[in-house]
């Protein structure tokens, strides 16, 4: 797995050189410590934003209003770290969507901040944000999202088609041959296995070399080998390419592959775990959606906390 994702890793992956090339290296590995803070007990936000990708700061979504109100997203400040794979986790109707939808540009927040790169999308005219979305992000979506009349690598090629640009060919070219896809460019979608769907979509997403890749739910329509195809991608684009990528899932197996994995309830973030696996996801996800008992052993004293986090 790549590199932890710990606090204190995370800074020395700041100030590493070879992080700030865009490629991380295996020396922040060491630094990881593997306590994890009970539940709502996380970090306070970092200072220091140079290496973040995207962060947020008192972001609120309110959906509805009178007593149709439904706070989606409470005060919740977060960092994304530049070559890291965080996966964000809760119950249904935490917020998780949300959050990717208002980072990601495609929602607009009630309130606060969200800042790309070092761009404060709030702030920007329809027409800056779909450049940006188009120019600085990627998606990958549950749904796959491909043209159905488009050949695989005309869907790879298209976003940077319609920006008006020509991916650089060298770059095309390591993207398909990372995804596998060669011998199936001239495949329409419907002539794809939905795991080689999937792949189209990654490469189309890193084609652009985005800020940020969101991938919502990704493996969510796939069977478990292509699952483990496509996470093991996505995680190898983090640590050999830089990538950052933010996925929401519902799945801890998928979970174990990120180097983080953010866990939202009632539109909070409530815990921060580094170097997530299976288990200790799980664990998490059952004390977030049982009510706490404070006389059963082991149980945590605080179900919820503050929503301030460090990436
Ligand atoms: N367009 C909307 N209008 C009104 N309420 C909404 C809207 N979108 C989301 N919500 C509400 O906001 C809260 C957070 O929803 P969100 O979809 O972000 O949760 P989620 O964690 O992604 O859920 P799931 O895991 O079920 O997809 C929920 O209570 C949801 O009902």
């Amino acid at each position: 797995m790549p590199p932890q994702d710990s606090p204190r890793a995370r800074r020395a992956a700041a100030d590493d050189p070879g992080v700030s090339d865009g490629v991380p290296e295996a020396t922040s590995a060491a630094l990881h410590a593997d306590e994890q803070p009970p539940l709502g007990e996380v970090p306070v936000p970092r200072d220091d934003n140079s290496e973040i990708a995207a962060y947020t700061r008192d972001l609120t979504k309110v959906y509805g209003s009178g007593d149709a109100e439904v706070v989606a997203l409470d005060h919740v400040d977060v960092d994304f770290v530049k070559a890291r794979f965080t996966a964000v986790m809760g119950p249904s109707g935490s917020g998780k969507s949300t959050l990717m939808h208002c980072v990601a540009g495609l929602d607009a927040p009630t309130s606060g901040e969200v800042v790309i790169g070092d761009t404060n999308i709030a702030t920007l005219k329809d027409s800056r944000l779909t450049e940006l979305r188009r120019d600085r992000i990627g998606f990958v979506f549950q749904s796959f999202n491909l043209i159905p009349t488009l050949t695989a690598l005309e869907n790879i090629e298209l976003p940077m088609a319609i920006a008006g640009r020509k991916p650089d060919p060298e770059w095309l070219d390591h993207v398909i041959d990372i995804v596998g896809l060669r011998s199936r460019l001239k495949h329409k979608p419907s002539q794809l296995s939905g795991g080689q769907q999937q792949r189209v979509a990654c490469a189309r997403a890193l084609v652009g070399k985005p800020d940020i890749i969101f991938a919502d739910e990704p493996t969510g329509n796939l069977d478990s080998a292509a699952s483990a195809e496509i996470l093991g991608f996505l995680a190898s684009s983090v640590t050999d390419l830089g990538q950052t990528i933010v996925m929401v899932t519902h799945d801890p197996t998928a979970a174990a592959y990120a180097n983080r994995a953010l866990f939202l309830a009632d539109g909070r973030i409530v815990a921060d775990m580094d170097d997530p696996d299976r288990d200790k996801v799980l664990a998490r996800m059952v004390e977030l959606s049982s009510p706490v008992d404070a006389s059963a052993p082991g149980a945590s004293t605080q179900a919820a906390g503050p929503s301030t986090v460090q990436g």
